[in-house]
């Protein structure tokens, strides 16, 4: 059973379920003309009892079984008819979603492919939900190679509209791109993107004149087909994700900028494209054409992966300061032209505020490999589109630099998985910066790295502002002049570009310079170490650095504190200080905290810190440590409702989610780590980024034999089943049914936490244990009491009022207090259910509009 249908089950109810799921489909096998519901209603009057969870979780798998089975006879049944048939399935409300999804995958496996909107007409309570799951289904397609659903597309040699259709040159999910001459224009020859008239591409495409982002000439429509053309000029290329793959077999570590092109002469020659004689002599005179002015064809390999990303950084600032955000930066969607250079293509999911307001959502997406975590999260929290802007367009653009640097894309989570789980999993990929270009590469500039780096950042407010701030730093870079937003790590390389740049001085003084060589090698030392202005030449810094490794913290806090006032703009000494100053400072507004944050505004420095984390081990430990500082910082203020408490609170909670967020990347397995850093992201209320943490920290637990660790595995888990639970009542808030349905499925894995830990909990862990079932069931039994689910409703009420009468008295019994409001809340939210449970739930409308 996958991911989506286990929720809320621990290992044994899976195992239950699953076997459940095995029996049926013997029991099928061995009978064509088994009916499910019948089935069903014997398995209930004659099977060993499940529970409620487990009764769930068991009818949807009954009916995926089903379902598959069926259409393997060559029959084509629909949820509805099931949910007709067997109205339990309804309890399995969670579920449903996963179903649906089931059924419209079935249908397009055996060629009926559904037109979404009136497939997902047909199940209106879930109808929101399904959109966005196709949406999943779409990226997870294009992510796996699968196909999805395509309209009918014109064949070459047919007319659309004024267009005759001459070869076809291109192919997307939902697109067709075509050769096409364009007869109101004296057959001029032109290119004809056909899609399904949706989404905003049109308008947001033909809105941007820019050298590097292909113009649109005009739009036809076919409603009647629904299909709509986009003509655009023709520049013959060959998309970049052709070129890298081409350019590692022309030469695996490719050392050349030439490469590139090459790779694309390649391309073209051997491919298909139609050349007229003025592209021909184009493609023989090389990279000359104002579309390439500026390509280093001489240089390196690296120089010119940098070239391209820095072309593609200009045209994405040209659109985010219109307030249009690509949203699918990848290297198929930048396509490398003989005459025009590298062009930004397909605007098909971009946000733009030159649409139509009808189509502004129209289409959500990207593409897995290369989106951002923002973009990620969307997916699973749809409210978070609103955050997917320039930020996150810089992160593909890294990605994309980093591919072409390493030939490598990043892999995607195995395309069986659930689409939520498999987004989720790639979450949690991103929580480790994928930036270890040097590592594929070591001739790969550290400059270049440390811009990877910068793009990458998980914070979107890390990363480079805009497509405009990321171009200026790739284009001093490769004029090899110091960055204005970032700063290179290696110290050699600095002096390198320098002496680059400088050449024509160093060769007017040359004489000089070999008198003074040749009188002291000593003088050349002290001029390099002049160009080495930071931390690491200092002996004192290497003392104080020992001294706060050994835990002589006031001794470092001298030392450090001269050296800042020597060089205020170096980081590694504030970074230090904030280390040392955590160990032994407890009060509110702690010097830690202003040098630390200090030390992040300083240019560089996060540069600065991953460089020197190389030879020093102790590092990751001490940005732990500082986490944990700051944590206990946000636990302890007891201001939070004056807003300079607030503002503490906040700062500090920032200051602990970037100290751990660091550390994490240092020693991506240290569990102590990814805790505290789950504890910051339960605190920013990032519940779901919490629970996947957690995941993973669970998923690696081993059985200790310390037995001061012995209950850590049952303390996650409990603290897994708070997240959930606070996000289920986060999601509750929100009136749209997809919001429900998952506020109901975390509200499932809250409990099916709290099952699993029943008989672990510890006695000191119990009033935890019992607060937290309160809170869940409660919760569990809210949803019931809507959806009108008497007999859940009425199991919600006896174990709510177990947990709770548990709860109280084992709290008191430890010493502790319940303050009065807090026990008259609950007892009022049981009481309200018990009353429905007695009087037979009002059958209440849900936000869905369900009955
Ligand atoms: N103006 C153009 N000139 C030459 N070739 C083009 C042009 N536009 C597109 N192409 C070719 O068509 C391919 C697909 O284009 P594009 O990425 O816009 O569509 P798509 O992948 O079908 O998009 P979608 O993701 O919207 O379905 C490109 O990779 C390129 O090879």
């Amino acid at each position: 059973m996958d991911f989506a249908d286990s929720g809320g089950l621990d290992q044994d109810g899976v195992e239950r379920v699953d076997g459940e799921i095995a029996r049926f489909e013997q029991a099928a096998a061995a009978n064509r003309e088994l009916v499910l519901r019948l089935y069903w209603a014997e398995r209930l009057r004659d099977g060993p009892p499940l529970s409620v969870v487990e009764r769930s979780a068991c009818l949807a798998g009954l009916v995926k079984a089903d379902l598959r089975r069926r259409f393997d006879l060559g029959e084509a049944p629909a949820v509805w008819e099931y949910l007709e048939e067997i109205p339990q399935l309804r309890e399995a409300d969670a579920r449903m979603l996963s179903l649906v999804y089931e059924e419209f995958c079935l249908r397009e496996e055996h060629g009926d492919a559904p037109d979404v909107e009136s497939f997902c007409d047909r199940y209106p309570a879930w109808k929101d939900s399904l959109i966005s799951q196709l949406g999943y289904h779409r990226i997870l397609s294009k992510a796996a190679g699968l196909v999805p659903p395509k309209p009918k597309f014109p064949e070459v040699g047919e007319r659309f509209e004024e267009f005759s259709l001459l070869a076809l040159i291109g192919k997307g999910g939902y697109s067709r791109v075509y050769l096409s001459s364009d007869r109101s224009l004296g057959g001029k020859r032109v290119v004809l993107k056909i899609s399904g008239d949706r989404g905003q591409e049109a308008e947001t495409q033909g809105a941007l004149d820019h050298p590097h982002i292909v113009p649109v000439n005009s739009v036809v429509y076919q409603p009647d087909r629904g299909l709509r053309g986009l003509s655009m000029p023709y520049r013959p290329g060959l998309p970049l994700d052709d070129v890298i793959r081409r350019v590692r077999r022309l030469e695996p570590r490719p050392s050349s900028a030439r490469t590139l092109w090459d790779a694309l002469v390649e391309g073209i020659e051997g491919g298909d494209a139609v050349l007229d004689e003025e592209f021909a002599a184009a493609l023989r005179a090389g990279p000359t054409s104002d579309g390439w002015r500026g390509f280093p064809l001489r240089g390196t390999f690296a120089q010119g992966a940098a070239w391209i990303a820095l072309v593609v950084a200009r045209a994405l600032a040209y659109a985010h300061d219109r307030r249009t955000y690509h949203r699918d930066v990848k290297p198929g969607n930048v396509l490398l032209t003989i005459q025009h250079g590298p062009q930004l293509l397909d605007f098909n999911l971009a946000q733009s505020p030159h649409a139509p307001r009808e189509a502004q959502s129209a289409i959500q997406g990207g593409t897995l490999p290369y989106m951002a975590p923002e973009q990620i999260e969307a997916f699973l929290n749809p409210e978070r589109w609103g955050s997917v802007g320039a930020s996150a367009d810089i992160y593909s653009l890294g990605l994309m630099l980093r591919e072409l640097l390493t030939g490598q894309a990043l892999d995607v989570p195995d395309s069986k998985l659930p689409p939520a789980r498999a987004l989720r999993e790639l979450l949690d990929r991103r929580l480790v910066l994928p930036a270890d270009v040097r590592g594929h590469d070591a001739r790969t500039p550290h400059a270049l790295e440390a811009i990877v780096r910068k793009c990458l950042r998980h914070d979107p407010a890390d990363r480079y502002a805009s497509g405009k701030d990321l171009a200026e730093d790739l284009e001093r870079f490769l004029q090899r002049r110091p960055m204005v937003h970032n700063a290179n790590p290696s110290r050699s390389e600095r002096v390198r570009d320098w002496g680059v740049r400088n050449r024509r001085v160093l060769a007017a003084n040359a004489f000089y310079l070999l008198v003074l060589a040749l009188l002291s090698p000593l003088v050349i030392r002290q001029v390099t170490a002049m160009l080495q202005p930071e931390a690491k030449r200092r002996p004192e810094f290497h003392n104080a650095v020992q001294m706060v490794d050994s835990g002589r913290y006031p001794e470092a806090i001298a030392l450090l504190t001269n050296l800042v006032e020597e060089d205020p703009a170096a980081p590694l000494y504030r970074f230090y200080l904030g280390f040392a100053h955590s160990e032994i400072d407890s009060r509110p507004q702690t010097a830690a905290e202003i040098y630390y944050s200090d030390a992040m505004k300083q240019p560089g420095a996060e540069a600065e810190l991953l460089d020197w984390a190389k030879g020093n081990e102790q590092l990751a430990k001490h940005l732990r440590r500082l986490g944990q500082h700051f944590l206990n910082e946000t636990t302890s203020n007891k201001n939070r409702g004056t807003e300079a408490g607030e503002a503490a609170f906040q700062r500090a909670m920032e200051l602990s989610v970037h100290a751990f967020s660091t550390a994490v990347t240092l020693d991506p397995s240290s569990r102590e780590t990814i805790y505290g850093l789950a504890t910051t992201e339960e605190f920013k209320k990032n519940y779901d980024v919490a629970h996947g943490l957690l995941t993973k920290m669970l998923e690696k637990a081993q059985p200790s034999t310390d037995p001061a660790h012995a209950n850590d595995p049952t303390r996650w888990r409990l603290q897994r089943s708070r997240v959930a639970v606070m996000l289920a009542k986060s999601l509750a808030g929100s009136p749209d049914s997809k919001s429900m349905e998952q506020s109901a499925s975390w509200a499932d894995k809250a409990l099916g936490d709290l099952d699993v830990c029943q008989s672990s909990t510890p006695t000191f862990l119990k009033p935890l244990y019992y607060g937290l079932r309160t809170e869940v069931v409660l919760t569990l039994g809210e949803f019931h009491l809507r959806d009108g689910a008497a007999d859940l409703l009425a199991a919600d009420c006896s174990d709510a009022k177990a947990a709770m009468d548990a709860w109280f008295l084992l709290t008191r019994s430890n010493g502790d207090e319940i303050p009065k409001d807090v026990e008259d809340r609950y007892r009022r939210r049981l009481r309200i259910l018990q009353d429905a449970a007695e009087s037979g739930p009002r059958r209440v409308r849900t936000s869905a509009g369900r009955e």
